[in-house]
């Protein structure tokens, strides 16, 4: 076991690999923007529409001083410089109108850019973690990925959302609300405004903090979402062991938590906020104080003074606006922090750049050398708490001293642990086209992590896998998954319709071609029986089926696919002796003139097979026919008679049930002569 990661030091140093979400090396806030803007780019006419809709509604707030100083000077002071009452109220209520309009645009257009953005993201999401390799499956958790792909696209959006949106045109304001300050007295803008700097440090300050709380608070969704998501799924196991009480109690200390970090969030944008007010306010009363002074000895006008304190409010209300809605662009910040993490996971199984076709192939497959070995990347577990509680809280926090310029903001690698397990050393053989090869060995041996290489769902850490006597990272992967099928023990069948469920082995089949694959698997019948027949809905994972049922539709899938090479996971043992009729007959229907690799737990499966691998512990311990396993007498032979041991009724003699055992198997055992064995 070795240990890695970072403890918090705030510089991201693992770059992506497929043992979990790393942390991505951009680091800083504006190349983290940059990026984003890669998101928006496709809806950059959007945007630019918003650009000028927010410039126009700027009018209102800006020309209203200015209208109210002519109104008071002018108009109602009665000077003769031209301006009527009725001219400024016409003005004023054209200004007000057209900001209605354009305020009712410009939100519809946000929302169009935010929703659009959001499946773009989301896609591009989707599209990158089915890229992945089983070893990233391996360390992340159903939920925990949902979670980036649900709820981070989601607060990722409020960034370009329009009270951010709007926050940005408000800061464009202040620069102008600062010019139109200093042009009508500038020893008063400087006076109110001397108190800026304090906010600024503040601002810099808290916000580092309020970042840090954010991102407790999204990966404590994340940790919440993943338990969720696996005892649902696991229903079953929680009420039988009336696990709801404890389930129950996890889930109020994780959400407990995920309120404590939100709240922390808020208790400093909160914080902010009221700093901002204050500063605001103090603005405000040095300019009544000293602004008042400078009216009543003549040296500013009424109009002046009030049109001073209206841009003075403009000045302040942007700056206390973003103080408030500081929390959620932090929060948007570290939304896309995770999806940059997730996104820059550079998957381990790959095309090469000039991989080659492969229209179909012999089926001859050879193992070279492979060794294997799984890595798990785990939490650091905690030495700090009491609990040592696996999901618990963040240890990442700013260092703690005040920060006199504006502070870093990396995001943070959180300490993990990488527990290696060797599965397979040195595995070498030879399977010619059409042999069966059965994988026999005790639980744990390798068998299943053996057969994950042929469709590369892993890729060997040593030694190399030939097909048709190239290595079969030289095919392009897409074309050398088509050319197998894999049926697992656990046949996942999607909800959708019976005909939706066996068509995905080739989408463009034809209705009688799923027939077909159907009656071969032995399923037509059971599927016309149903009102619907093939237009029958199934649901989730194909719940309403039995398990021989379920198998048949995978294999009339399997069938239809008409692969060369064929991955069993042989699961009959959960089925009765009928079902288990019918799924056998089904299996050597689709096994027909296809390398066939087989997790065997039927006695006649291994006593046909041309080449029986016998795993112990990721080594091929022994290999070779029945009968050749039989002779030497070693572990399959052990294996052989526990399993004849378990057949056997009541009374009658190992040597009788195995001689009743050959003959059931003898007449399919006849028709397929035992190839000689190449390893
Ligand atoms: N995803 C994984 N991550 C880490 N270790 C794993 C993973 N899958 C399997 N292993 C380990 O690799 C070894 C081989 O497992 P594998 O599933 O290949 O055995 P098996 O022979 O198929 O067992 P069984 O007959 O019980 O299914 C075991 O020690 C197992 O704990």
């Amino acid at each position: 076991m070795s240990t890695g990661g970072d403890s918090g030091t705030g510089k991201g140093t693992r770059t992506g690999t497929e043992t979990g979400t790393s942390t991505s090396t951009e680091s800083s806030k504006k190349k983290l923007i940059r990026r984003y803007l890669q998101f928006v780019k496709p809806y950059w006419h959007y945007l630019a529409a918003i650009v000028a809709l927010g410039m126009l509604q700027y009018v209102v707030p800006l020309s209203s001083p200015w209208l109210t100083k002519i109104l008071i000077d002018d108009v109602l002071g009665q000077s003769d410089s031209g301006w009527t009452l009725k001219k400024v109220v016409v003005i004023f209520a054209s200004i007000y109108a057209m900001s209605v309009v354009v305020s009712f645009f410009k939100s519809l257009l946000t929302a169009r850019l935010g929703s659009q953005m959001v499946a773009f993201v989301r896609r591009q999401v989707y599209e990158h973690i089915q890229k992945m390799s089983q070893r990233f499956y391996d360390n992340q958790q159903v939920g925990g990925l949902l979670s980036r792909v649900i709820h981070d696209v989601n607060g990722a959006q409020n960034l370009v959302g329009n009270t951010v949106i709007n926050v940005l045109f408000d800061l464009v304001m202040v620069i102008f609300a600062a010019f139109f300050l200093f042009s009508l007295n500038w020893h008063l803008a400087l006076l109110s405004l001397w108190l800026l700097p304090i906010y600024y440090l503040s601002f810099t300050n808290l916000n580092i903090r309020i970042r840090y709380a954010s991102r407790a608070v999204n990966r404590q969704m994340e940790r919440i979402s993943g338990v969720l998501v696996e005892r649902i799924s696991g229903m079953k196991v929680v009420q039988s062991f009336n696990g709801e009480h404890t389930e129950l109690e996890r889930f109020d200390k994780q959400t407990g938590r995920h309120i404590n970090h939100s709240l922390a969030a808020q208790l400093l944008s909160n914080l902010l906020g009221r700093i901002s007010e204050i500063v605001g306010h103090s603005g405000t009363l040095i300019t009544w104080a000293v602004g008042g002074a400078f009216v009543l000895n003549g040296e500013m006008s009424i109009g002046s003074l009030i049109a001073f304190q209206a841009f003075l409010g403009q000045m302040y209300g942007p700056i206390q606006r973003f103080a408030d809605v500081n929390v959620t662009v932090q929060n948007a910040m570290t939304n896309i922090e995770r999806i940059f993490e997730l996104l820059d996971v550079e998957p381990d199984v790959r095309n090469k750049d000039n991989a080659l076709p492969l229209k179909s192939c012999q089926g001859d497959i050879r193992f070279k050398n492979v060794s294997f070995t799984y890595e798990t990347e785990l939490p650091a577990p905690r030495t700090d708490t009491v609990h040592n509680d696996p999901d618990l809280v963040e240890l990442q926090k700013p260092d703690r001293s005040f920060y006199w310029y504006p502070p870093k903001t990396n995001p943070t690698v959180l300490p993990t642990t990488v527990e290696s397990r060797t599965a397979l050393e040195s595995i070498s053989f030879h399977a010619k086209p059409g042999q069966v090869v059965a994988l026999v060995g005790p639980s744990g041996a390798g068998k299943s992590t053996l057969i994950n290489f042929i469709p590369r769902f892993y890729d060997a850490d040593q030694g190399s896998l030939y097909l048709d006597g190239r290595d079969i990272k030289e095919y392009d992967l897409h074309d050398l998954r088509k050319q197998i099928a894999v049926v697992l023990q656990d046949n996942i069948l999607f909800s959708g319709t019976v005909y939706d469920n066996i068509v995905y082995g080739r989408p463009e089949a034809s209705m009688n071609e799923v027939i077909e694959a159907a009656k071969a698997a032995n399923a037509h019948d059971f599927i016309m029986k149903w009102e619907k027949g093939y237009s029958t809905v199934l649901g989730e994972r194909g719940l309403r089926l039995s398990g021989g049922q379920k198998q048949r539709l995978a294999i009339a899938r399997a069938l239809l696919k008409d692969p060369k090479i064929l991955i069993l996971d042989e699961a009959t043992s959960a089925l009765d002796a009928e079902s288990e009729a019918v799924v056998t007959e089904a299996l050597d229907n689709l096994m027909k003139n296809r390398t066939t690799f087989i997790i065997a737990h039927r006695l006649a499966t291994v006593v046909r097979a041309d080449i029986i691998l016998v795993m112990d512990n990721g080594h091929i311990a022994e290999h070779g026919t029945h009968e050749q396993l039989l002779q030497k007498g070693g572990l399959y032979r052990e294996l052989y008679e526990k399993q004849l041991k378990a057949m056997r009724p009541e009374g009658l003699e190992i040597a009788e049930v195995a001689a009743a055992s050959a003959t059931a198997t003898a007449a399919a055992a006849q028709a397929q002569q035992p190839a000689p064995v190449t390893v």
